[in-house]
């Protein structure tokens, strides 16, 4: 959605940065195009279940490695994974540049220098979807994450590296916006509260809901 009050990036905690909007309307509809490519079997989009039994109300689709509580692995239901494409490599080393000249923290993070991402998550959230605070500690490095979100608007919680508890604040990632969370805060609990349907612009060939994508390096 075309923001009323425009919203410049920000420094949302030492290492966390915002910069809505940074995916050009082109790149969104050619992220749904792949995205709807990868969802598609074999090792394609699912749920994922929970050692407790449940299972998570995002479908999830992995390019590079698998996750699956808590680990990566390299096949899925005995096919191996989708590769992880070399252009979205680039569209996320460039949008971490970009990040790094907006913050100090994530500057100096020696994690970032040649950020070479392994693995993407790729989520879709429908309107009733969320995702409960979490870190991602699954990586065997402390490289920053890169977040691309398309689609329907999520409201992403922001949380502290200490624990489930507050402080935290809520911030809605629009289609478009880049969230690179690294640095001191890599490690921050966060989540995903709610999804805003019919929020998400036209002429992405999204329909309805929001697709995410965490860019990472497991180290692995
Ligand atoms: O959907 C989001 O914005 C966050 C996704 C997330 O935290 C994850 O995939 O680990
Ligand atoms: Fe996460």
């Amino acid at each position: 959605m075309d923001a009323l009050i425009p919203r410049p990036p920000a420094e949302l905690a030492p290492g966390v940065v915002l910069v809505p909007g940074w995916l050009g309307p082109g790149v969104q509809a050619r992220l749904v195009e792949a995205c709807r490519e990868w969802a598609r079997g074999p090792a394609g989009m699912r749920r994922v279940r929970l050692p407790g039994g449940g299972v998570m109300s995002v479908r999830t689709v992995c390019l590079g490695w698998h996750w699956e509580p808590y680990r990566y692995v390299r096949a899925v239901d005995g096919v191996p994974v989708k590769p992880f494409p070399e252009w979205l490599a680039e569209l996320g080393g460039r949008a971490l540049a970009d990040a790094r000249g907006l913050s100090p923290a994530l500057a100096a993070d020696p994690a970032a220098d040649g950020w070479d991402p392994d693995v993407a998550l790729v989520n879709f959230y429908d309107a009733d979807a969320r995702m409960g605070l979490h870190q991602d500690r699954d990586e065997r490095s402390a490289a920053p994450v890169v977040s691309f979100s398309v689609g329907d608007t999520g409201v992403f919680r922001l949380g502290n590296p200490e624990g489930r508890g507050r402080p935290w604040r809520d911030v809605p990632l629009e289609s478009g916006d880049v969230l690179v969370f690294g640095g001191p805060n890599r490690l921050a609990f966060h989540g995903v509260t709610r999804v805003l349907p019919g929020t998400g612009p036209s002429g992405t060939g999204m329909g309805a809901g929001r697709l995410n994508l965490t860019l990472r390096v497991t180290g692995l």
